[in-house]
């Protein structure tokens, strides 16, 4: 169907290949500002390289990203990430000896104009502009309830709460587009829960697009609001939760085992 208005994320021929590997095979996907798209398949599909090719990690061989319209391939990390697109990532990216909320001031670093020198000039600007960043990082230490959390060294933080603190860092960029990779990965039930709550208030409070790549069909199902099913890099079907559940070549190829 065509669409009206531009997406946020703009995504056409995306084609990785390592030597005779192809990784990714011409993907296509739009992601809309306020969207949940979620990316499954089975290992090796080339969820986590479509990650690495939106954040800089990764040089596709073809294809285009465009965000907002402005091209992301060929950007490097920082500058993807100046550009507002965050990720999380499933073996965490805290500073463990750092405190929860030191980790997310670091996640607010690209948002920092003043350096040092112009810190020591400006002292006064230097100082509002902390305080402002301190009360962002407060805004989301809130939203994901962390405060008992705030000064702990993220390497002490429980396995939950450490994976809710990988989130905040990532929230604390303000990202227009947040890519969260396998958020619920290794937890029980309960934490399982907690994690789906935290998103569904992210998404009220906040709104980012939001690209989730996650094996928890259920999680997927509940949360997204389309779904891409991947598989050795091919695009195998897209659509709503209730389609991709239905579509008999991803209940053969990726709901089988997990449903
Ligand atoms: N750096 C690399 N060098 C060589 N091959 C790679 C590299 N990264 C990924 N691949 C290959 O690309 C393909 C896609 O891998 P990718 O990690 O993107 O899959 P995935 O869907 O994220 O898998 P998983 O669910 O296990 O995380 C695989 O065949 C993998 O072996």
């Amino acid at each position: 169907m065509e669409r009206v208005s531009e997406p946020l994320l703009r995504v056409r021929g995306l084609t990785l290949r390592f030597g005779g590997v192809t990784a990714l095979d011409s993907v296509d996907l739009d992601v809309d500002r306020g969207e949940l798209l979620a990316v499954i398949g089975p290992n090796g599909a080339g969820k986590t390289s479509i990650f690495n090719c939106l954040n800089g990690v990764y040089r596709p061989q073809e294809g285009t990203i465009t965000l907002d319209g402005q091209p992301l391939t060929g950007r490097a990390p920082a500058a993807v990430a100046a550009l507002g697109v965050a990720r999380t990532f499933q073996n965490l990216g805290l500073f463990t000896h750092l405190t929860l909320v030191e980790n997310l001031m670091l996640g607010r670093h690209h948002l920092m104009r003043t350096g040092f020198l112009t810190g020591m000039l400006w002292w006064g600007r230097a100082k509002r502009e902390e305080i402002a960043h301190r009360a962002a990082v407060e805004e989301v230490v809130e939203l994901l309830e962390l405060e008992p959390y705030r000064h702990t060294p993220a390497g002490l933080l429980p396995y939950g709460v450490a994976k809710r603190a990988e989130l905040g860092r990532a929230l604390a960029m303000e990202p227009r587009l947040l890519l969260l990779d396998e958020p619920v990965a290794g937890m029980n039930l309960e934490e399982t829960e907690d994690m789906a709550r935290y998103l569904v208030e992210v998404r009220r409070e906040l709104k980012p697009a939001m690209i989730l790549v996650e094996h928890d069909m259920r999680l997927v199902m509940d949360l997204a609001d389309r779904v891409l099913a991947l598989d050795f890099g091919v695009m195998v079907a897209t659509g709503t939760p209730e389609h991709i559940q239905s579509d008999p070549d991803v209940i053969a190829a990726y709901l089988g085992g997990a449903a």
